[in-house]
């Protein structure tokens, strides 16, 4: 379980801020660990702002809802810039669905943490073909902490990294739920691939 790092916020004055991510399959509670960290903020009574892209409107228009119904308060932006109006005056910034923002993302997430924000950010690290997802890979790499969640294997058990794409559509984006994906683990995702062909 990830414990808050114990880093003194000031110093010399100026806040001090760094980049968290979240990432793994879907099913994996990206979404459930990002709110049990807000929930944590909250009670340490900071300010906290949560984003989520405004193209995810699955479960709820506003809110950023977990496959588990946990939820919390979010505002929909379709531009990662537009986090820096809203989120630079927060102690903690959350992002969901980190994938679906532009590849401005990275850069706005150092502007806030450079600027004393806890940033906070979960989304899925690779698409249905296994491939590198959107903005996360750079997102990544500029974070202080990385940390991977893992789904269960709908088809073995094993640990799932993958998100099988159950229905026929090739477009990089198609939101859904189980009706069209399935945590896989990496040998029934090849194998499902390969049944696909
Ligand atoms: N295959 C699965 N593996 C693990 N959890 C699953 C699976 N299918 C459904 N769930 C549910 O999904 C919850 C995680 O939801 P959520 O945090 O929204 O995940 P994510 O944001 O990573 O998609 C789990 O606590 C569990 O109740
Ligand atoms: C793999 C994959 C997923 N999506 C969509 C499906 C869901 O709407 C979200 C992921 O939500 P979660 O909170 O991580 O469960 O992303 C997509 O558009 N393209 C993909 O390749
Ligand atoms: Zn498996």
């Amino acid at each position: 379980m990830f414990i808050e790092p114990r880093v003194s916020r000031e110093s010399h004055g100026h806040r001090r801020g760094w980049i968290e991510v979240i990432c793994g399959s879907m099913f994996s509670g990206k979404t459930e660990e990002l709110i049990r960290r807000l929930n944590r903020a909250k009670i340490a009574r900071q300010k906290i702002e949560i984003f989520k892209p405004g193209i995810d409107k699955r479960y709820h228009e506003i809110d950023v809802v977990s496959h588990n119904e946990n939820s919390i308060r979010s505002t929909p932006i379709d531009f990662a810039q537009d986090m820096l109006l809203l989120g630079g005056s927060c102690d903690v910034v959350g992002i969901d669905e980190a994938q679906f923002f532009d590849e401005g993302l990275a850069e706005v997430c150092v502007k806030l943490a450079n600027s004393g924000v806890r940033v906070i950010a979960a989304g899925l690290d690779m698409d249905y073909l296994g491939k590198p997802f959107g903005p996360m890979p750079a997102l990544m790499s500029v974070a202080e902490y990385v940390t991977k969640v893992h789904a269960i294997c709908v088809v073995c058990g094993d640990i799932a990294t993958y998100s099988f794409r159950s229905v026929t559509a090739e477009s990089q984006v198609l939101l859904g739920e189980t009706e069209s994906y399935e945590a896989r683990c990496r040998h029934c995702f090849l194998e499902g691939q390969k049944a696909k062909k």
